[in-house]
């Protein structure tokens, strides 16, 4: 996609006016949210909040009841095919027992690009070799993907958006389950990748760890509440609203990791 020159790039995500209802519940409401290329940005909120509902609606996995999804300045249809965005659900909505290995999940992130055959040529499996390597998984590229820790399962998805060469991750709680070791891995992995140009929007529940992580917030709460440097996002204020009353002694800096409920 080559942008003509003077004008600015299209936002990475540009989303507008979008409300997703599941029956009467009501998950997203006139939900707008920009981001641009090679930022990092954190989605929070309280359970059930919506964050999982605008991940799938950003990958085109709902229909809306209002509103737009545009990623790259073009369709999510035309986006996802060609390759262009990688998706990581929360654990529980994968199917562990599927009996694939590491390097084939890795390799499933090219068949966008692929077509019907779904063959990788040599230069693919160099990609997926590359992507394990990064992620510290070579060692273990046959084992059946259920046979991996919960740290494991998570860079296996990274790595298959690094061997697609995707420019949006679209991460669902990456670091749910995950030892404090491996967090600092993946956050160096997630800076490393944000700063070769690719956009990462990010749920998760470690507020103290959004302003190293992140280079802009969001706070949802089927709304979003504020959007912004996390410095000016995760205020008292804010987080009284989308989490309910904290201890006073609580200052932004010293968030914690699960304010009233949060896991
Ligand atoms: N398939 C569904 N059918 C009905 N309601 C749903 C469905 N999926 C989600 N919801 C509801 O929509 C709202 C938003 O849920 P969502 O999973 O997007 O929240 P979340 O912020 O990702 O939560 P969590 O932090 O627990 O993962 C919640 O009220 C939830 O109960």
């Amino acid at each position: 996609m080559t942008t003509p020159p003077g004008t600015a790039p299209a936002p990475v995500v540009d989303v507008r006016h979008l409300t997703v209802r599941y029956g009467d519940v009501l998950a997203l409401d006139d939900v707008g949210l920009h981001l641009a290329p090679g930022r990092i940005c954190g989605l929070i909120g309280v359970n059930g909040s919506g964050k999982s509902t605008l991940f799938t609606s950003l990958m085109g996995l709902l229909t809306p009841q209002a509103g737009s999804v545009e990623l790259f300045g073009t369709s999510v249809a035309r986006a996802r095919k060609d390759g262009l965005v990688a998706y990581m659900p929360q654990a529980e909505g994968v199917d562990w027992t599927f009996p694939v290995s590491v390097s084939d999940v890795v390799g499933m992130g090219l068949y966008g690009r692929l077509g019907t055959a779904r063959r990788l040529r040599a230069a693919d499996r160099a990609a997926v070799d590359d992507a394990l390597e990064r992620v510290g998984l070579s060692s273990l590229r046959r084992r059946q993907i259920g046979q991996l820790s919960g740290g494991q399962r998570k860079r296996v998805f990274i790595a298959r958006s690094i061997a697609q060469d995707a420019r949006l991750l679209l991460l669902d709680e990456p670091f749910a389950g995950v030892d404090r070791s491996s967090e600092h891995t993946m956050t160096a992995l997630l800076k490393a990748l944000r700063d070769e140009g690719r956009s990462v929007l990010v749920s998760t529940h470690d507020l103290a760890g959004v302003p190293d992580l992140c280079d802009e917030a969001v706070l949802l709460h089927q709304r979003v509440l504020a959007h912004g440097d996390p410095s000016e996002v995760l205020t008292h204020a804010n987080l009284a609203l989308a989490f309910g009353p904290l201890p006073a002694d609580l200052s932004p800096g010293a968030a914690p990791s699960s304010p009233n409920g949060a896991p």
